[in-house]
């Protein structure tokens, strides 16, 4: 690149620049006025508004001005807001105005225009010339997708052809041009390698200068109700989701906001991980859930339930159990589409019959037995579905509270009640009698309509419980209903069903639900009640959808039936024992297949070509590498079990040279706590848990569930020891755990190393003895 172009490319930014301080001046002064205006608006609200309600015609215009002020004021507020994100977008600008630019001929036009891309637009007064186009502006989509040559794009208003002569790349930082790079489709290698290049960080990063081909149709696709990618460790999967966040926010701006997206994601580390994505692009974070804390608030308080990642401690870590392979063809069963059909069989059969009702108490006598609400079940119309039959009986039995209300005001307990009401509430009474009594003056009258009234009163707070039970349909038993589940044979090629029926009704019994029992459970009783849908959320997100079952996503599906989808994962790194290959197919079946858009993403960007060369062979995963290239991994033997603490004590301590994060993924959580006992007197390490909301740069000591979707400079895999890793099932676990590390991977052992690297062609990597 000459200079001459070197030169007036940052006079360009210059001018962006001293534009950009304008900006930022007049707008500051005119925060300064809409800021006075709010306080001014709230200080005078009550001054501005005549309040008159001596009749209708008065009040109904005290009604209108208060409107009209409350308009007022919450305009002013949406301009206050609008004018700080715009002062933010300044900001940013200040220090790197765009990252890129294209030189594009329009069909038909005789000069070309130049097109400069940033994270947000940049308009001059006049709002004519765009000095910057925001990343998701329609005509940004040529940069992402084109080389030089012939190019189009999509508008609202059809699709724009023309030539792009000119593909430019710049670094700018604090307004100065640090490189500039002619470039082709794929977004400059320098500069991806450059980023790629970078130390990690406990905060995601974003990837709009550098967004690929096939990351942009992901995260600009808007056809689909179904949009699944399936892609490779270090794809760019969560980045490509939080970018297409950050897309749908711009495009629907008028219609969309943050609070109508929900990103599920695997744990909360991950959730803290991600946070600053979008705040980062001007724009606000979405809801984010975990499932585990979704099925908690669903099920309530009166149930203990084990969360996901004990049931992956017990998977990995207690295999001498007796009941072991019970429970993990119980997790497998009750995680499968065959359950799942095994379930909706049950229901239809319920519709004529089986279903468990529970008696409504009152006062320790049965008001309703079980037997008479079954009555008023079956016989409504069975074609009627479920929750509707349901509602129908709890109408007819409220109707019939109410009658018994009456009668039962009349009996003694009431009296023996009213003696021990409030003193505010006979106080009460009185004063409303007395008011009445002006009128009929009837001393007498008074005592009877005060009785009457608090007979009424006190029958009703104490039937408000049973009323409630009846709307919230507490009369049907769906924890028997599931139990039933557990009576009958389901499959007479299950090995282990007979134990596996009596630990679920064992552990139900006791009030606690097994991990793999929750999402059935609700499953089944949001078919039954009804579910408690969601139709505010216009997009979901799931991350790392591998993890999820077929049930899981049938319940989500249930839970926002309005909700466009973004399915995110990698078959690869399937790590539960429910996972398998069958939970894309069903999530498939949940929607129409002219719904569904599907993306493979092969190549990986996270971590060095050594390391993919390495890690593939243990999924023999189709792969591949970014060309960026660093140290092979290194498997070192070490004497003994004993000698493993020292040699770990010793690689952390050379990484730490180079490196500023440096994670150990151990296995289980045991693992963890070990190593964490043995080094955190000697180094400064840090041990993560489920609880964990975050982590810093360091050494960090993790188990393998939780380093899900996150990424670190070094990985220091402490024992990969034929006695750790010997199962098969476990190779995805051992590949995602490698596919964490960015520069380096190193893996200790002692005696014999894991089967499970043994596909690893021995040039992919170094052996060492320490
Ligand atoms: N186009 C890109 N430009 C720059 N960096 C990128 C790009 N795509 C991905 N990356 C980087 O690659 C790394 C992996 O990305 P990300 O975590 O989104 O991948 P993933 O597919 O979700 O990974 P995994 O499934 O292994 O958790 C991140 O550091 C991300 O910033």
């Amino acid at each position: 690149m000459n200079k001459k172009e070197w030169k007036e490319e940052q006079e360009r930014v210059d001018f962006v620049l001293s534009e950009v301080i304008v900006r930022e001046h007049d707008l500051k002064e005119k925060l300064g006025d809409v800021k006075t205006d709010v306080i001014n608006i709230r200080k005078n609200f009550w001054e501005d508004v005549t309040v008159n309600l001596d009749n209708a015609e008065e009040a109904a215009e005290t009604f209108a001005s208060i409107k009209q002020q409350a308009e007022l004021m919450s305009e002013s507020e949406r301009r206050h807001k609008h004018d700080i994100k715009q002062l933010n977008n300044l900001h940013k600008l200040k220090h790197s105005p765009y990252f890129g630019r294209i030189d594009f001929l329009e069909n038909g036009e005789s000069n070309s225009e130049s097109i400069y891309i940033g994270t947000s637009s940049f308009v001059d007064q006049t709002g004519m010339e765009f000095y910057v186009y925001d990343w998701r502006a329609p005509i940004s989509s040529l940069y992402y997708d084109y080389g030089v040559g012939a190019g189009q794009y999509d508008t609202p208003m059809g699709t724009i052809a023309g030539d792009i002569k000119v593909k430019k790349q710049f670094i700018i930082k604090n307004g100065k041009i640090q490189h500039m790079f002619h470039t082709g489709i794929t977004i400059g290698d320098e500069l991806l390698q450059e980023v790629l290049g970078n130390q990690s960080n406990s905060e995601m990063k974003n990837i709009v200068a550098t967004i690929q081909k096939e990351q942009n149709q992901i995260i600009r696709n808007e056809k689909g109700r179904l949009l699944i990618v399936q892609g490779v460790a270090g794809s760019g999967k969560t980045s490509a989701a939080l970018q297409r966040v950050a897309y749908l926010l711009y495009r629907y701006r008028d219609t969309l906001s943050a609070d109508e997206i929900v990103l599920f994601s695997p744990n909360p580390l991950f959730t803290s991980y991600i946070s600053t994505v979008l705040p980062e692009l001007g724009e606000e974070n979405m809801q984010q859930t975990t499932f585990q804390s979704y099925l908690q608030h669903r099920l309530g308080s009166n149930w203990r339930l084990e969360d996901q990642f004990d049931q992956m401690e017990y998977v990995l870590h207690r295999k001498e159990d007796p009941q072991y392979a019970a429970r993990i063809e119980g997790i497998k069963v009750k995680s499968s589409i065959q359950f799942i059909n095994y379930i909706d069989h049950l229901i239809d059969s319920l519709s004529s019959s089986g279903m468990i009702f529970k008696d409504i108490i009152f006062r320790e006598d049965t008001l309703f037995s079980k037997a008479k609400i079954e009555k008023y079940f079956y016989r409504i119309d069975r074609t009627i579905p479920i929750p509707n039959r349901l509602h129908i009986v709890s109408e007819q039995l409220l109707k019939e509270v109410r009658a018994f209300e009456l009668n039962e005001q009349k009996q003694e307990w009431v009296d023996r009640e009213i003696e021990l009401l409030d003193i505010e509430v006979l106080t009460k009474v009185h004063n409303k009698v007395e008011k009445e009594k002006q009128k009929e003056s009837d001393v007498f009258y008074q005592y009877e309509r005060e009785q009457e009234l608090l007979r009424a009163l006190v029958v009703k707070r104490k039937l408000k419980r049973v009323r409630d039970s009846i709307s919230q349909f507490r009369f049907l038993d769906v924890t028997s209903i599931y139990l039933n589940l557990f009576k009958k044979e389901l499959n007479e090629f299950m090995t282990h069903w007979p134990e596996i029926c009596s630990t679920t009704v064992e552990q139900i019994k006791e009030k606690f639900f097994l991990y793999e029992d929750v999402t059935p459970y609700l499953y089944l009783k949001g078919k039954l009640e009804g579910f408690q849908i969601n139709t505010l959320i216009k997009h979901v997100f799931i991350d790392e959808a591998q993890d999820y079952s077929p049930f899981q996503f049938a319940f989500i599906r249930q839970m926002f039936p309005r909700a466009k989808w973004t399915v995110l994962g990698d078959f690869n790194q399937s790590i539960y024992a429910h996972s398998n290959t069958s939970s894309f197919l069903t999530l498939e079946t949940l929607f129409l297949s002219s719904e569904i858009i599907k993306y493979d993403l092969k190549q990986s960007y996270r971590s060095t070509s050594q390391i993919i060369e390495f890690a593939k062979h243990i999924v023999q995963a189709s792969i591949e590498p970014f060309n960026r290239n660093g140290e092979k991994p290194k498997v070192i033997k070490v004497k003994d079990k004993k000698d493993l603490i020292l040699a770990l004590s010793r690689r952390i301590k050379i990484k730490l040279e180079s490196y500023g994060t440096v994670a150990v993924i151990c296995k289980t959580k045991a693992e963890s706590e070990t190593l964490f006992n043995a080094l955190h007197k000697e180094l400064d390490v840090r041990l993560i848990t489920k609880d964990s909301a975050g982590f810093d740069s360091g050494v960090l000591i993790i188990p393998s569930y939780l380093a899900k979707g996150v990424e670190f400079d070094a990985v220091i895999i402490p024992n990969v020891s034929s006695s750790i890793y010997a199962n098969k099932n476990e190779s995805k676990l051992l590949y995602t755990i490698c596919t964490r590390a960015m520069h380096s991977l190193e893996l200790l052992y002692h005696d014999t190393v894991s089967p499970l690297l043994l596909n690893c062609p021995s040039t992919s990597f170094e052996k060492q003895i320490e």
